[in-house]
C-alpha cells in the first residue's frame, strides 16, 4: 500500500491464477463472468478497481477466487457482472453472490470430499481447510452488487471509487491446499480413437483414456492438464432427443443443452464483451450463412466432399479468444449423413458433452433440411469429433476419477462383440492351424491364414488386420494357443473353437 496525497493505492497480490487478472489500485474486485475482462477494464481507471477477473464456473473458480480475496483484505467492494447467456447457463456469478447473501455450510462436494458448500441453487464449494471464521469475516466485510450490463458494472465501480477509502478488514490470510498427482500409464502420444453408441458412453471412454494415458502438461492458464493429441471420437447412434443417463453423470443437463444448441444453430448479434458464438460464425460472420450453403450444396450434389463450414477467421483470430471449434465437414455415404468437427482445443471433461450435443443438433438440422428440399431419404450417420488438444484440467481430475470409478466398468461390460474387421473361424487341419476371416454380418470368407504355431498366425493376422479390436485380438491369441497345444500333443486331441480341449 502506498499513500499519495489523499488517495491510497493498494496492491492486489493474487495467490492463484495471477496472470489471468487485470490489476488496479482501488478497493473493488470486479468479476466479469463470461464477458471478457478487457471490455470492462477499458472503461475504468486502474485507481477505481482492485482487480478484474473472469469467473466461468461455480464449481471450478469460486474456491480460488475466495482464497485470493482472503489474501487481499483491502478489497471492500465486489461487483459481479451477470450479462451473457453463458453466465445464465453457468450460474457462477449467482453462486458467488449467494456466498455473500446466504453463506455456506459444511457438506460434501460432488466428488464426496468434505468442504464448505455455498447455500445456492448452483453447486459451489470452498475447501474445508479455509477457516469458517475467515469466510464469515470476508462475508461481513465486503459490500457486493450485481450488474446486468457492462455499463451498469462500470457505474457501480465508479460510485464505490468515489467513497472514502476504507481500512482493510484484517491481515492477508492464506490456508493450506492439497494437491493431487495422477498416475499416468504409458500409451500412444498422437492419434487416438474412441467409439461409443451415445455421447454419454463415448464421453466416459474418452475421460478414461485421457486420465490413464494423457500427458501432464502446463496450461497457459497457470495450472496443469492431462492431454492427448488428436483424439477422434465416433458417436454412432445418439438418439434424436438425446440420451441423458439416470442419474445424470454428465456435466450438463437438458435445460443447459436447450440454450447451448441455439448458440450453435442460431445467429447472434455482436455483444460487447462476448467473444463469439459458433452460431454467429456459421450464420453471418463471413457475410454468408454457411449452414444454408452446405444444405444447398448437398441437395444439388449428394456425393459432394466439399460441404465444409469454417469458423476460423484468419483476419481476426490471432487475438485473445479464438474459437475452439474450427472446421465442420458434412458427408453423405450410403444415405447416411455424418458430420466431422475439428476442435483445435477441447476441454473434454467440461465442454465436450455440450460441444458434441450441439454438433449433433446441427447434424440433425442439416439432415432434416436436405430431406425436406430433395427426394433423398437420409439416415443419421455418426457424429465424429476430432479434438486436437484433448485435455482435462487439473481442477477436474477428481471429478473425472469419480466418473471413471462409477461408470467405466459398467460401460465396458455393455460392449457388443461385433468387430467391423469381421470374425475369424479357427480350425486344426492336416497338422496345421487354419484361420478364415469373414465379413461381419454376411459371413463371406475374405481371407485365409495358415501356419503351424500360434505365433505364425497372430503375426499374419496382426499384419493383415491392424484395426482389430483389442479384446478381439486377445481372444484370438488364446484360441490360437489352444490350437497349437492340440497340434503339439502326441495323443489324439481335438480342437474346437470356443470349446475346451477334448
Ligand atoms: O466450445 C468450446 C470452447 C472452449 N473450449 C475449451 C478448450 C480450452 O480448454 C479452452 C479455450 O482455451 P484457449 O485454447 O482458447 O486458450 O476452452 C472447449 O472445449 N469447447
Amino acid at each position: 500500500m502506498t499513500a499519495t496525497g489523499k488517495a491510497i493505492k493498494y496492491n492486489y497480490n493474487a495467490l492463484h491464477k495471477p496472470k489471468q487478472l487485470i490489476y488496479g489500485q482501488g478497493q473493488t474486485a470486479v468479476i466479469t463472468g463470461w464477458s471478457v475482462k478487457g471490455a470492462i477494464a477499458k472503461h475504468l481507471h486502474p485507481q477505481e478497481y482492485a482487480v478484474i477477473g473472469q469467473l466461468y464456473s461455480p464449481t471450478r473458480g469460486i474456491n480460488l477466487l475466495i482464497r485470493n480475496l482472503l489474501y487481499n483484505p483491502h478489497v471492500r467492494y465486489l461487483v459481479v457482472l451477470n450479462a451473457t447467456r453463458e453466465d445464465k447457463n453457468a450460474g457462477a456469478g449467482i453462486c458467488l453472490l449467494d456466498f455473500f447473501r446466504n453463506g455456506f455450510e459444511e457438506g460434501l462436494s460432488d466428488t464426496g470430499r468434505r468442504c464448505w458448500v455455498i447455500r445456492s441453487a448452483y453447486a459451489g464449494y470452498i475447501d474445508i481447510e479455509v477457516e469458517a471464521s475467515a469466510l464469515e469475516k470476508l462475508r461481513q466485510s465486503i459490500e457486493f452488487q450485481e450488474a446486468k450490463s457492462i455499463t451498469e458494472a462500470c457505474t457501480l465501480v465508479k460510485s464505490f471509487a468515489q467513497t472514502e477509502a476504507v481500512e482493510p478488514w484484517g491481515f492477508p490470510l492464506e490456508f493450506p491446499m492439497s494437491t493431487l498427482v495422477p498416475t499416468v500409464l504409458p500409451g500412444q502420444r498422437y492419434g487416438h480413437r474412441v467409439e461409443g453408441k451415445t455421447i454419454a458412453e463415448t464421453w466416459v471412454k474418452i475421460i478414461h483414456l485421457i486420465k490413464t494415458t494423457g500427458t501432464i502438461r502446463p496450461t497457459v492458464y497457470e495450472g496443469q492438464w492431462q492431454e492427448l493429441i488428436d483424439l477422434i471420437a465416433v458417436v454412432t447412434s445418439e438418439p434424436e432427443k438425446f440420451y441423458f443417463p439416470e442419474p445424470n453423470y454428465l456435466p450438463i443437463d437438458r435445460s443447459f443443452l436447450q440454450e447451448y444448441i441455439s448458440q450453435i444453430l442460431d445467429d447472434a448479434p455482436n455483444q460487447e464483451g462476448v467473444k463469439y458464438t459458433y452460431g454467429q460464425r456459421l450464420r453471418s460472420w463471413f457475410g454468408r450463412d454457411q449452414i444454408q450453403q452446405v444444405i444447398d450444396k448437398l441437395v444439388i450434389d449428394i456425393d459432394s466432399a466439399r460441404a465444409v463450414m469454417s469458423l476460423w477467421d484468419v483476419t481476426n483470430d490471432a487475438n485473445d479468444s479464438p474459437p475452439c471449434l474450427n472446421h465442420i465437414w458434412v458427408r453423405i455415404v450410403d444415405n447416411e449423413l455424418s458430420i466431422t468437427a475439428t476442435l483445435r482445443s477441447n476441454d473434454m471433461f467440461s465442454a465436450w458433452p455440450a460441444n458434441a450435443m450441439g454438433l449433433r443438433a446441427l447434424q440433425q438440422h442439416i439432415r432434416d433440411e436436405i430431406c425436406k428440399f430433395s427426394t433423398h431419404f437420409l439416415k443419421m450417420g455418426p457424429l465424429i469429433t476430432v479434438s486436437q488438444s484433448a485435455h482435462i484440467y487439473d481442477d477436474c481430475w477428481e471429478n473425472a476419477e469419480k466418473v471413471i470409478q462409477s461408470q467405466y466398468t459398467k460401460i465396458c461390460q455393455q460392449r457388443d462383440y461385433a468387430d467391423p474387421v469381421g470374425s475369424f473361424v479357427i480350425a486344426v487341419q492336416d497338422g496345421k492351424i487354419l484361420v478364415e476371416q469373414m465379413t461381419p454380418g454376411s459371413g463371406e470368407v475374405v481371407n485365409c491364414f495358415l501356419g503351424k504355431s500360434a505365433k505364425q498366425l497372430y503375426q499374419q493376422i496382426a499384419a493383415s488386420c491392424p484395426g482389430l479390436q483389442v479384446e478381439h485380438a486377445m481372444y484370438l491369441g488364446t484360441e490360437l494357443q489352444k490350437a497349437e497345444f492340440v497340434l503339439s500333443m502326441e495323443q489324439e486331441l481335438s480342437y474346437e473353437q470356443d470349446k475346451s480341449i477334448k
